[in-house]
């Protein structure tokens, strides 16, 4: 897979930009503020569906706009596609070659792209909210279906929410209904999670111990709260059963507080060092090579499961990296033959990404400008 030119409208602080990216790394260098982390977003966008920091879809669009849209041409299995998605009026709408998309597996075809962020590190630090984000982005590039059934796992939850609020008063039959939904739903989205972390967890352990410079082991977990026992990613029928049997369970407990307390949404990823908890104990840098050692063998993970291999965004993340570890990242990146996309405030940080093929380019209040020369050093 890969991109051969990427236009983007309105997106933020973004007026208009057409980039036709390198094959390998491109390069984006300014000032905090300029627009940089805006233009991966954008692409991020486009790949995903998803708003890589934004809560509501409408924060995309520039201020003063009617919309914002990107659009992305692809080579994929040797043909050229175009995808492109629009956001106005808070609703996004995707589109392949210029008409409305009829599925998201029509839309994303095989294009997925994994980002290093700054913020991945609240994986370890985080609370359980961040790391299960964490983890369905991961889910999400594996199985891009995910996005549809863990929509409808939310949905389900909000609706046998706004039914547990009304307290007793809630009909019992209603909520016998929702919790079927929810039981299914719930079940699906945990199958996932399950599957994905049964692939990823054992390269991301060894992806540590390459990288961690620590003796400890590092583990990578998931398992299901509040259901007394674990279940593997072919036990979906059981699965759900346990989950039914475990909301009639707390039923009475649910509608005394008015939300749900148990599902998917309220599991924990664990990540250990050691055994011990890596948020309680593993050092700043250890806990960087934590969520490394996850990015990587997620990048590995995909061009085994699929042939391709993803997208690369990384969002200033050098300066976050102690000088030896920037140095293996960097000449990952180099050797992996990815289209990697770089952010930096200072060029001479991710020198070891780039070659003579490197696009450079600048970022300066929300203009991207192509360096006609390479950056110095
Ligand atoms: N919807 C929007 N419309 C216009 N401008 C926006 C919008 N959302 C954010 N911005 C502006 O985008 C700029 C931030 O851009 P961005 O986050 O890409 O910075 P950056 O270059 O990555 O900087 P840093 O190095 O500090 O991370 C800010 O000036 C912000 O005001």
């Amino acid at each position: 897979m890969r991109l051969l030119a990427l236009q983007v409208q309105d997106f933020r602080n973004l007026h208009q930009v057409s980039l036709v990216p390198s094959p390998h790394a491109t390069i984006a260098v300014g000032q905090n503020g300029q627009g940089k982390t805006n233009l991966l977003e954008a692409l991020y966008f486009l790949a995903t569906l998803k708003p890589l920091r934004a809560g509501r879809l409408s924060e995309l669009v520039r201020w003063g706009a009617q919309g914002a849209r990107v659009t992305g041409r692809f080579l994929l299995k040797g043909a050229e596609r175009e995808i492109s998605v629009e956001v106005s009026g808070g609703v996004r709408q995707a589109m392949v070659d210029g008409k409305k998309a009829a599925s998201l597996e029509e839309y994303f075809g095989g294009v997925s792209v994994v980002a290093f962020t700054p913020d991945d590190l609240e994986v370890v630090k985080g609370g359980p909210d961040s790391r299960r984000t964490f983890l369905d982005r991961a889910v999400f590039n594996r199985f891009p279906a995910f996005l549809k059934e863990s929509r409808d796992y939310a949905r389900a939850l909000k609706n046998r929410n706004r039914l547990l609020r009304e307290g007793p008063a809630a009909d019992a039959a209603y909520l016998d209904a929702y919790d079927e939904t929810l039981a299914r739903a719930g079940a699906r989205v945990y199958v996932r999670r399950r599957a994905l972390m049964a692939e990823l967890s054992p390269r991301a352990q060894a992806t540590f111990a390459s990288i961690g410079r620590t003796p400890e082991p590092a583990a990578y977990g998931y398992h299901p709260s509040h259901l007394g026992q674990d279940f593997s990613e072919a036990d979906e029928p059981r699965l759900q059963d346990a989950l039914l049997e475990a909301l009639a369970g707390r039923r009475r407990r649910d509608l005394e507080r008015g939300f749900t307390s148990v599902g998917p949404h309220v599991d924990d990823v664990t990540v250990t060092l050691g055994g011990r908890s890596a948020r309680a104990y593993a050092s700043q840098g250890q806990q960087r090579a934590l969520v490394l050692g996850w990015k990587i063998a997620e990048i590995e993970n995909l061009h085994v499961a699929t042939g391709f291999l993803p997208l690369l965004m990384l969002d200033d993340v050098s300066s976050e990296l102690d000088p030896e570890r920037n140095a293996y990242l960097m000449s990952y990146l180099a050797g992996s033959g990815a289209q990697v996309f770089l952010t930096t405030t200072d060029a001479s940080l991710v020198r070891g990404a780039a070659a003579a093929d490197t696009l450079w380019v600048d970022v300066h209040a929300g203009q991207v400008t192509p360096r006609l020369v390479e950056a110095p050093a």
